[in-house]
């Protein structure tokens, strides 16, 4: 039996821990401080075995997924350094910062054991093991930040486990990874928290910002909702690439303050145009982005059965819904609504029989 140890059964442990519990030749130990979510742990059914012991979790473990906030990463490390751990152990994480985990990494000295960081870039804006599921990271990438001294058999062996996410593998440097993942989701997030610390204060005044906060408000803030301990360490573990963004981001500000001052009606239009043309083109857009569901949205007329309609029609079909949600729910306008699919097959099919019945789609 291979026996892998999770240390932080949250929401993305907690998933990691539904992809590989039950697969044959897999047992999966969880670890907490704290026993209360060590008999969450066990009672939900997302672990074989779960452990207030560092020791005990870890002992006889072939692989060791740290999947605890960012800022405890390093003390993780140290103190799994000075156990003794089996011959050949994988120890990795899940954090979403790569240079700082990697640095504590080389910085001790492993006896045949090998740390291969890695991040898989799908998640939530909810914690916990309650939010974990088993498909989370299905057509997520996973980047992985193998040393150049890591033996590739070892980083193979990895692979072949993460496998059972579903995900795509990607390698890249440490570094590398900070940037990009720093204007791709850090910086996203910090604007999603500002935006919303925003709104709220004018709310305070005159609460209508909140009664007539709609569609354009929701979809760019959902992530403000995110776990404040998570994001307090991936921001601080990636301070010097989130500063360079924001600086950079006050100058696009200012640019528009410039534009609106100068009512440089052209200049606007061209952010838009530039903006639309590559965000349409993005390559995965149709299973959004970086979600593990694939997405349509259909126009409807904003009435009660329409949703029992369409539920109705795909069933009878047995194609299966993952999720509905309602985007617009105004009187009198056409509102859209999205269809999630767990799989690419599903979708094509659905989409095939709403064209047929007249619906107006879009991806
Ligand atoms: N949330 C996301 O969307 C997302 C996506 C990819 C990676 N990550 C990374 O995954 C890791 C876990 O995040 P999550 O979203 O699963 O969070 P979570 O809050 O759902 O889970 C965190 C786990 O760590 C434990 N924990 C919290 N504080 C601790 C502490 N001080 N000491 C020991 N254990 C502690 C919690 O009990 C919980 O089991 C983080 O490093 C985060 O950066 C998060
Ligand atoms: O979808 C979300 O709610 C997320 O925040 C997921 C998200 C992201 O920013 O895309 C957040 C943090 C991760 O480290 C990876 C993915």
């Amino acid at each position: 039996m291979t026996k892998v140890a999770i240390f932080g059964v949250g929401l993305i442990g907690g998933s990691l821990a539904l992809c590989l519990k039950g697969k044959p030749g897999l047992r999966v130990a969880g670890h907490s401080n704290n026993p209360a979510s060590v008999d969450k742990y066990l009672k939900r059914g997302v672990v074989d075995e779960a452990t207030t012991s560092m020791e005990e979790a870890a002992r006889d473990a072939d692989f060791i997924f740290l999947c605890v906030p960012v800022g405890c990463l390093e003390d993780y490390l140290q103190k799994l350094n000075g156990m003794r751990l089996k011959p050949g152990c994988i120890i990795s994480d899940v954090g979403s910062t790569k240079r700082t985990v990697m640095d504590a990494a080389k910085s001790l000295h492993w006896e045949n054991v090998h740390f291969i960081g890695g991040h898989p870039m799908a998640g939530k804006e909810q914690s916990g093991v309650e939010a974990a599921t088993s498909h989370l990271f299905e057509n997520a990438f996973y980047v992985l930040t193998p040393d150049e001294s890591t033996p590739a058999l070892e980083v193979e062996r990895l692979e072949q486990l993460l496998a059972h996410t579903r995900a795509h593998i990607v390698k890249m440097a440490p570094a590398q990874h900070d940037d990009i993942v720093g204007a791709v989701s850090h910086l996203p997030h910090v604007i999603a928290v500002a935006l919303v610390n925003q709104v709220a204060d004018y709310n305070e005044e005159n609460d209508l910002y909140e009664r007539l906060a709609a569609g354009g408000f929701r979809d760019i803030t959902r992530i403000a909702s995110s776990d404040p301990i998570i994001w307090r360490d991936i921001l601080l573990n990636n301070r010097s690439v989130v500063l360079r963004l924001l600086e950079d981001w006050k100058e696009r500000m200012d640019g528009f303050i410039d534009m609106l001052n100068k009512e440089d009606g052209a200049g606007i239009e061209s952010e838009f145009m530039k903006a639309g043309s590559f965000r349409n083109a993005l390559p995965e857009r149709r299973k959004g982005v970086i979600h593990s569901t694939f997405d349509v949205y259909v126009d409807v007329p904003d009435h009660p059965g329409v949703v029992g309609e369409i539920a109705g029609q795909l069933g009878s079909r047995q194609i299966n819904l993952s999720n509905i949600q309602i985007m617009e729910s105004r009187l009198d306008v056409p509102g859209v609504m999205r269809l999630s699919f767990r799989e690419e097959e599903q979708l094509d099919r659905a989409v095939e029989v709403l064209k047929e019945l007249g619906y107006s789609l879009h991806f």
